[in-house]
């Protein structure tokens, strides 16, 4: 696998300014990016994305360890590296709010060598694909935040570079234009082969985009690994029963002091008993309990933990009962 992007025991500090005080932001960060992949970099608030971030783009440098992109060092060949990159940053500072949504399309693909009618039929490609044709003569200060967003990601990939970072693609966007931006993504993450960076909060947009997440936490990576695989590890420990009748408190205990048990009463009158476990054995001896306490199954079904519930998990080290599990039936 080509390496795309190789990121070696980066850190980065700052200096407080009252009290010359140093904060660690980044303190010795390494991973490696394949062609192709679609990564999600994500952590707390704090956690030191946005510096990492900036030095992938090489708008802060490093005080220690190294940033290369497609070969070509940050620092020492910054040019050259940027090149690669497109970056799609929050708050759209990369388009040009005096121009109109056409005029930055052909600004941005200005400098690919292409002629003039192959830039129009780009552009008009472009338009339509992000449903964005019948405000291509307006200026983009006057697009809402969303349509701003999507004008940015159709920049980015008219740029044509092998890696685009998007940092918070869909923050502060109404859940329509979310879904349609989210949709979009998806579709440029399968069929154009590109090496994407996300850096989001949106945790239903990484589930869906991505393959792959570090997650960063107070500057260190705490977790680098497949979606997949993550929800997989911890979606095979929880199942839910539907009983016919409640677990009297002293029977609820008894579960609880030997596995993670949580009951509920749904609306429509069924109880839901939720039993997180942590070898599959003890499944059976959840059974054989509630063999015990008479209690009869009307159904079994593996809860499924989604990746919201595994980042909280990961990130802030939430002992496993307070993972709350949804259903799924
Ligand atoms: N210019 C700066 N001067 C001093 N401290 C800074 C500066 N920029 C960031 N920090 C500190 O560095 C740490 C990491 O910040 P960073 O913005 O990289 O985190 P983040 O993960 O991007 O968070 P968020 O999601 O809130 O943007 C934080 O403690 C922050 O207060």
């Amino acid at each position: 696998m080509e390496k795309l992007i190789d990121i070696k025991g980066v850190k980065k500090w700052y200096k407080k300014k009252k009290s010359n005080e140093l904060i660690e932001a980044v303190k010795g960060i390494s991973f490696q990016v394949d062609r192709g992949e679609v990564v999600g970099l994500l952590g707390p608030n704090g956690a030191g994305k946005t510096t990492l971030i900036k030095m992938m783009c090489g708008l802060l440098i490093p005080n220690e360890g190294s940033v290369t992109i497609n070969g070509f060092d940050i620092k020492s060949q910054r040019l050259k590296a940027l090149r690669h990159i497109s970056v799609v940053l929050e708050g759209n500072r990369n388009l040009y709010w005096r121009l109109t949504v056409r005029e930055n399309l052909e600004y941005f693909s200005g400098n690919r060598g292409m002629s003039k009618k192959a830039v129009s039929q780009k552009v008009d490609e472009l338009l339509e694909r992000f449903n964005l044709t019948n405000k291509s003569h307006e200026q983009v200060n006057t697009l809402s935040r969303g349509m701003q967003q999507k004008l940015s990601i159709a920049v980015a990939l008219l740029a044509d570079t092998d890696i685009i970072f998007l940092d918070e693609p869909t923050l502060g966007l109404d859940i329509e234009t979310s879904y349609e931006i989210r949709k979009l993504l998806t579709e440029i993450a399968k069929k154009e082969n590109k090496t994407i960076l996300l850096s989001s909060h949106d945790m239903p947009v990484v589930q869906e985009i991505c393959e792959r997440v570090v997650i960063i936490n107070g500057g260190e990576v705490v977790t680098d690994e497949k979606v997949q695989n993550l929800l997989e590890l911890f979606d095979t420990k929880a199942y839910s029963f539907t009983l016919t009748k409640a677990l009297n408190k002293q029977q609820l205990a008894v579960l609880n002091h030997n596995f993670l048990a949580n009951m509920s009463q749904e609306e429509n009158g069924e109880t839901k008993l939720e039993v997180t476990i942590s070898h599959s054995e003890e499944f059976y001896q959840v059974i054989d309990l509630l063999k015990e306490f008479h209690a009869s199954i009307e159904k079994i079904d593996r809860a499924s933990i989604d990746f919201e519930k595994v980042f909280m998990k990961i990130v802030k080290g939430e002992p496993e009962n307070e993972v709350t599990l949804s259903a799924t039936s």
